[in-house]
């Protein structure tokens, strides 16, 4: 994988100037944004001939809603086969063709000019994008860091939707300039759309020119997986989308985006229509949506920096389909053009949200698959809805004899069968977003405001900086930690005004039901308290949690620099910058964790591993370490069936970690609070608050 060739600046121009420093992305974003932008000119080109070819009105209607059939039919029938052939063939080599052939068939259209042509061609040039495209997906994230993700992800939107406007505006500044043109080219038709469309074709050959100078990452499966037959490859990857419960969730929530979308899309013209505010009103609301969107793919998730991605995903759902409900009860023009910024946003959030989810959750092997499953599935919804939308709100207006007029005092409002129907996907789509909510959560028993207000207390920190400057750190070139803390061995540390508390003990020992129980005490002493945990407390730790616990076989070694990683960006993001607010910090698991999982259970040290971690933290030290001891077989019966890697391992290794964890308490009783796990969960809560009390209480 190629690194940034400097170190970029913080904030979304420095994030985004770190992703285009990686020299190869950036050629392949080059090329996104080429053939998006061909795409784009190639709808409004064929849309615009096909209008132009056909012999009456009636046939013009047609003939334009053909080219829009024709578009989206191919990925319902050959979507899936298309992304399983793009996993077993070389992705590069997949794209080179894709633009290639994109380019001739293109060439073709003008050359024969006829309407029956154009609709072979635009089938044919569909069917090649359905390969494209997988393999366009499924290539970006092996060309950047998995914490870099989510800026290539909105990137690429970038290049996929921002062409739109850029290719209307070239298609009109061709027509103008056709004009002179065409009288001294007479290949060019009278319209300008032959010249779009031999511009279109050049946008493609430039692609597949620049895709060419990319030298892919190579990919471990590509030759296991030309032995499978391609009927297998087709299934596991469908069996891979509905039996792996957060892709499931994850693809269920973006069709419920994609089907609300398609819905307002739908139903716009009419909506505004019965609102009374014509064809301007019609511009301005789709100008507020794309506005919305832009806003929320460039900013949600930048705002929102330290904020699960999955549980954000579904809260984005939910929000957007309370905005359809909003919109549907107050028809107002003002009211809904502002209203439909925050739909937009909410959109843009969850849909930049979940690409990014599926390019990290999804194994780069069947990550084609999944990719061109879910672009398939949202064609046919789009498709589905698109049809259905106006017979819906047909069905409405006759079900329950609308219009209805409401006046209250000097407002009158107006309800039409668009707007039941717009409630109704509201709904529907706010049921979507809890259930996808509640299927990926990753924060389980960490209240969702608490959560949110302390994302956006950690970015307002980061954003906003503070008086203290932050501290170089010795013996760690570059790094800093802002703040000094309390209980730590480095210099640094003295003096930060919070309290850490730090949560151990065995799996299923009771952690995060003391964690959710501390909090509520603490909050109702109206301390501000951040939960947070190891791994997995940021979003780089979240891709490190997915690695050690649920990826394939590391080296115990190799497990421990995970930790230690995960630990030193999650002190320094996280955990120091909430003790200097003053904040009480729960984590559920530390150093400990590394100490008697890496160091006495994988029996790689526990000196080595406890300084491997002092180094990755500069020495910073629990408050408090409340030590939840349970034995092995009660800690397993509590898990039920569900293990990850660590908790796989035999009784054994766990008795190993659990006898470590008692001899450093005991070596340290003055910072150790060891409990029975086995008490019932409100004893051991009285128990660790009569500990905590003097801690708190002394505490601003
Ligand atoms: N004191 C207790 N007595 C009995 N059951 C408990 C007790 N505390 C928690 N449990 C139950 O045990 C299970 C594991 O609890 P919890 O998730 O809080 O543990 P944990 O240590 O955070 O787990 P892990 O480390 O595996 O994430 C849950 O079903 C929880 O309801
Ligand atoms: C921090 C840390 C954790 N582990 C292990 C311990 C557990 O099996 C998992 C974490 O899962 P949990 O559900 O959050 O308890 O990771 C470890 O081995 N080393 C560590 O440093």
């Amino acid at each position: 994988m190629s690194q940034p060739e400097h170190s970029p600046p913080a904030g979304l121009a420095g994030d985004v100037r770190g992703v285009l420093a990686i020299t190869a992305f950036r050629r392949l974003w080059s090329t996104f944004a080429l053939s998006s932008f061909g795409d784009w000119l190639g709808i409004l080109a064929t849309t615009s001939l096909a209008g132009t070819l056909a012999t009456s009105p009636a046939a013009e209607y047609l003939a334009v809603s053909g080219i829009f059939i024709l578009r989206l039919a191919p990925a319902i029938v050959f979507g899936p086969l298309a992304g399983a052939l793009a996993d077993r063939f070389n992705r590069r080599t997949v794209m080179i063709v894709g633009d290639g052939l994109r380019f001739l068939l293109i060439c073709t259209i003008p050359l024969v000019g006829t309407l029956w042509w154009l609709y072979v061609a635009t089938l044919l040039i569909e069917c090649v994008g359905l390969f494209w495209a997988p393999a366009k997906e499924a290539a970006m994230p092996n060309f950047v860091p998995r914490d870099k993700l989510e800026t290539a992800n909105q990137l690429s939107l970038v290049a996929d939707y921002g062409t739109a406007p850029v290719a209307a505006l070239l298609f009109s500044g061709l027509a103008l300039v056709n004009t002179p043109l065409h009288a001294v080219m007479p290949g060019l038709d009278a319209s300008g759309d032959y010249l779009a469309l031999w511009v279109d074709a050049l946008t493609f050959l430039v692609s597949a020119v620049v895709v060419w100078t990319i030298t892919f990452p190579p990919v471990a499966h590509e030759v296991s997986a030309r032995a499978e037959t391609l009927w297998r490859t087709i299934v596991d990857g469908w069996q891979f989308v509905v039996r792996t419960p957060l892709v499931r969730g994850l693809v269920a929530g973006m069709l419920g985006a994609f089907a609300a979308g398609g819905l307002v899309i739908g139903l716009a013209q009419r909506f505004v229509k019965d609102l009374g505010a014509g064809a301007a009103g019609y511009g301005v609301l789709f100008a507020m949506v794309f506005l919305g969107m832009a806003l929320g793919m460039a900013l949600g998730p930048r705002f929102l920096a330290g904020f699960s991605r999955r549980r954000l995903f579904g809260l984005s759902l939910t929000v957007a389909g309370a905005v359809m409900v909003v919109l549907s009860l107050i028809p107002n023009i003002v009211i809904v053009a502002l209203v439909t910024v925050v739909l937009g946003a909410a959109g843009g959030v969850s849909w930049v949200c979940g690409y990014t989810l599926l390019g990290l959750e999804v194994e780069d092997e069947v990550r084609g698959r999944t990719f061109a499953f879910v672009q398939s599935l949202v064609r046919v919804v789009l498709v589905g809805v698109l049809a259905a939308a106006p017979l819906l709100a047909a069905g409405f207006d006759s079900l329950f004899n609308l219009p209805f007029t409401i006046n209250i005092g000097t407002v009158s409002l107006t309800y039409t069968g668009a707007m039941v129907t717009f409630f109704v996907a509201g709904i529907a789509t706010i049921i979507t977003g809890v259930l996808a909510y509640r299927q990926m959560d990753d924060r389980k028993g960490v209240p969702l405001l608490s959560d949110l207000s302390d994302a956006l207390r950690s970015n307002t920190h980061h954003d906003g900086g503070h008086e203290a400057g932050p501290h170089p750190v010795p013996g760690m070139p570059g790094a800093t930690v802002p703040f000094a803390a309390p209980g730590g061995e480095h210099p640094a540390y003295d003096g930060l005004p919070g309290v850490f508390i730090a949560l151990e003990g065995g799996d299923g020992a009771g952690k995060s039901t003391q964690g959710a129980l501390l909090k509520q005490w603490l909050e109702s002493l109206g301390r501000h308290v951040v939960v947070t945990r190891e791994p997995g407390g940021t979003d780089a730790g979240r891709a490190i949690r997915e690695i050690v616990l649920h990826g394939s076989h590391i080296s115990p070694r190799a497990e421990a620099l995970l930790y230690a990683a995960d630990r030193a960006h999650h002190v320094e993001s996280v955990v120091i910058p909430a003790l200097h607010r003053g904040d009480v910090v729960i984590t559920d698991r530390y150093i400990d964790s590394s100490v008697a999982y890496q160091g006495a259970g994988r029996d790689l040290g526990t000196d080595e591993v406890l300084q491997l971690s002092r180094w990755a933290t500069c020495g910073l030290v629990p408050t408090l370490t409340v030590l939840l001891d349970v034995t092995p077989e009660v800690g397993r019966q509590r898990r039920g069936d569900v293990h990850d890697r660590l908790e796989s391992e035999p009784d054994d290794f766990h008795a190993r970690v659990r006898e470590h964890y008692l001899q450093l308490a005991a070596a340290d009783p003055g910072r150790y609070l060891v409990i029975d796990a086995a008490l019932p969960p409100e004893e051991i809560h009285r128990r660790v608050r009569e500990r905590l009390t003097p801690l708190v209480e002394v505490a601003p």
